[in-house]
């Protein structure tokens, strides 16, 4: 059996000693798959940033093993340096009066790719990342975006197997993060694993296999992102506007639908429905339901990650988001 990308077991790390030690990992495990896209969700000061460093062997667990790619990051530092690679937000680490060709090719060469190798690598990492057009530019033209994706090409450079994403989308656009995450999506047909950690739930949403959640240091949830969002407690809410007056639809709502609310506007009123587990039908029913009534608008907003982050971490929906 192929080795989890990614293997942590009961990791402990405690700063300091004595009444003023800080326990940032108390006992965390769980398992990244091969090709897998696994989401480390947790407000500020949770232990993501701990396990980065520890993963990435700039840092020592306190208690635990932590493996990647079968091979212990204590003992094993230079082999887990080559099979991985670290990714930031934001603009450090580029040379921003060189071309991205010509960072990719530095980088590439400090990570002991060969030339030849590179004349190959660089041009398809280019591609992979949508700068085939911008390469020969000085990276201090590049929008936000764009520096991003440079970023995860020299991440990618030397073809490591297992890659620690944190905040990837951090200060884009809707249109630039929408772009980068294409790029990251497309790591898995790749065959990269990737620990992603985001404080945008949007890019969990599109792009994680499994979501795992830590709380001061524990894992609090480790389960399919499917599985997470169904903790939102329902799949959908059905926004519908109608002009005039609305029927009485007392009793006669299907079991899984319930009244959110329910408002009058100017020429109408406003009813918002809360659909707990959504099936083929259901707005042919409610449409029949409706049927009396001058229907303006019906919206439907499929559930998201925000509620399910909330159910776990017992706060407000959004205060996932910092
Ligand atoms: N070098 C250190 N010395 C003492 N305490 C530390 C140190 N590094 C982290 N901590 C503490 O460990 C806990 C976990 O911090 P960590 O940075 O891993 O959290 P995080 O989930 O990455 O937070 P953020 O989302 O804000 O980056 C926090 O209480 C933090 O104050």
């Amino acid at each position: 059996m192929t080795a989890p990308a990614i293997e942590l077991r009961h990791i402990g790390r405690v700063f300091g000693t004595g009444p003023k030690a800080v326990t940032a990992l108390a006992d965390v495990s769980f398992d990244v798959g091969p090709g897998q896209i696994v989401a480390l969700l947790g407000a500020n000061g949770a232990g993501k940033t701990t396990l980065a460093k520890i993963l990435s062997t700039s840092l020592l667990p306190t208690s635990g093993s932590a493996r990647v790619l079968g091979l212990d990051v204590v003992d094993n530092v230079k082999d887990v340096r080559a099979s991985l690679s670290v990714v930031f937000g934001g603009d450090r680490g580029l040379y921003t009066r060189l071309s991205a060709r010509e960072n990719l090719r530095f980088f590439g060469m400090l990570a002991g790719v060969s030339r030849a190798e590179l004349r190959h690598r660089v041009p398809a990492m280019l591609d992979q990342v949508g700068l085939t057009d911008a390469a020969d530019r000085r990276v201090e033209t590049y929008s936000k975006g764009m520096r991003q994706r440079l970023h995860i090409a020299i991440g990618l450079i030397a073809q490591p197997r297992v890659l620690l994403l944190d905040e990837p989308t951090i200060g884009l656009d809707p249109i630039e993060a929408d772009r980068l995450r294409d790029s990251v999506a497309g790591l898995r047909s790749e065959g990269v694993s990737v620990l992603l950690t985001s404080h945008y739930l949007l890019d969990v949403e599109r792009l994680a296999d499994r979501v795992v959640m830590l709380e001061s240091g524990r894992v609090t949830a480790d389960m399919p992102l499917t599985e997470f969002v169904g903790h939102a407690g329902y799949a959908a809410v059905i926004a519908v506007r109608v002009r005039g007056a609305l029927p009485d639809l007392g009793g006669v709502l299907p079991s899984d639908v319930t009244v959110d609310s329910c408002d009058e506007v100017s020429d109408g009123a406003e009813l918002t429905l809360r659909v707990r587990t959504w099936r083929a039908g259901l707005l042919t029913q409610l449409g029949a339901l409706l049927d009396s009534c001058d229907v303006v608008e019906v919206q439907v907003r499929p559930a998201r990650l925000e509620e399910a982050f909330a159910s776990f971490s017992g706060r407000p929906s959004g205060a996932g988001r910092t």
